[in-house]
């Protein structure tokens, strides 16, 4: 295979553009690894973790090669991610052989690219999925990493996303995210002509816009956010894991707004990219319980959104907020569309709660 396209050079006046370079490079190169997994995941590669949710090879196989590829291309001593993996279970007696399996698979995704010449010991794997420990907070300058977000939906066939995301100082800064089964039209910009395509890479940098190009490699292109205002025109995303989302508040949320398409239900962040390139016009998340939120579940998805021309919001109508640790502090519900629905979205979506009982 050949070795992965080295992205364009940055915008000038990007101030993260070795940063965002190397995003790019690390979730493509990680969405390798999660697709050849897909395409023949057996039994033995899934376990469940201590919080009941599932976990694959290829969630830790893809946190290995991001750390990996981070650390060589932006050589310094003061690198700090947080992460979703940690490597407690596969140091367990009995994860050997899984242990050796992400090892295999990791410097088989190492070799084919060619891009590096290092091979990977089962300690080194161990090592690298530690790298994500970081506690983040409001200070410095971290990665956010989900290796493989809506792991669900991978298992399924389904949809699926490899999200990083930059803080810097306690603010998002640049997102970079994979997407190896949503399609997306790409624009031949000499002919002017359109194709589908799958496998969509989507990056963002604060101040110079949310783009889109192929896992494969191609010109990236700008994309935004619809402008529809009119909810009745509006379509919306919402979890495909009932168990994720609270239909019964977001079925009453969409008929509050006259909302006439019936919902998309998709698995990850991918519903943050599809709204960013107007595939719709919301996402949003109403978990069953007042669930804690992970950072890294949106990190990388709300730039991306916000970078098209879009708002990312809690259901009271407040910014998220990425500076206080591993967990968002928030209100119930989280909220993605565009400036002119999103005030009509957060006042529906304030009286359903109060009328199923979820709010005072
Ligand atoms: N019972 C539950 N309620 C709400 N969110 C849950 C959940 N179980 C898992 N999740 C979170 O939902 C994410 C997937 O989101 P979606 O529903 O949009 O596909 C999971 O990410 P991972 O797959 O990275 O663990 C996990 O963080
Ligand atoms: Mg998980
Ligand atoms: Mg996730
Ligand atoms: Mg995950």
């Amino acid at each position: 295979m050949s070795e992965l396209p080295s992205p364009p050079p940055p915008a000038a006046g990007n101030q993260y553009g070795a940063e965002h370079a190397a995003a790019k490079k690390a979730v493509a190169l990680a969405a390798r690894l999660c697709k050849k997994v897909q395409q023949d995941l057996l039994k033995l590669d899934v376990q469940t973790k201590a919080d009941r949710t599932p976990v694959t090879v290829a969630d830790y196989g893809s946190q290995v090669l991001v750390s990996v590829v981070l650390k060589i291309e932006l050589p310094s001593n003061s690198f700090s991610m947080v992460a979703e993996e940690d490597s407690e279970d596969l140091r367990k007696d009995g994860a050997q052989e899984m242990l050796g399996h992400i090892t295999k698979l990791v410097n088989e995704t190492i070799i084919n690219d060619g891009s590096y010449s290092i091979t990977l010991s089962k300690e080194d794997v161990l090592v690298a999925i530690d790298g994500g420990k970081s506690e983040g907070g409001p200070s410095g300058r971290y990665w956010i990493l989900d290796p493989i977000d809506g792991t669900k939906g991978f298992i399924r066939g389904d949809q699926y996303a490899i999200g990083l995301a930059l803080l810097d100082e306690g603010k998002v800064v640049l997102g970079a995210m994979a997407c190896p089964n949503l399609p997306f039209k790409s624009i031949d910009h000499n002919g002017g002509s359109s194709r589908d395509q799958v496998g969509a890479l989507f990056s963002a940098t604060i101040g110079c816009g949310s783009t889109v190009e192929s896992l494969e490699g191609s010109q990236p292109q700008k994309i935004s956010v619809c402008s529809i205002s009119n909810p009745v025109d509006a379509s919306f995303f919402e979890s495909y894991e009932r168990k994720h989302c609270m239909r019964d508040c977001t079925s009453s949320i969409a008929e509050k707004l006259g909302i006439q398409a019936p919902p998309v239900r998709i698995d990850s962040q991918a519903k943050y990219g599809a709204v960013a390139q107007g595939d719709g016009a919301i996402y949003w998340r109403f978990p069953h319980k007042r669930s804690k939120e992970a950072v890294w579940d949106h990190a990388a998805g709300s730039i991306i959104v916000t970078e098209a021309g879009g708002l990312v919001k809690d259901a009271s109508g407040n910014d998220l907020d990425f500076s206080k640790g591993r967990y968002l502090d928030r209100d119930a519900g989280i909220i993605a569309t565009n400036k002119y629905l999103m005030p009509l979205v957060v006042k529906a979506a304030q009286e359903a709660m109060k009328e199923e009982g979820i709010l005072a």
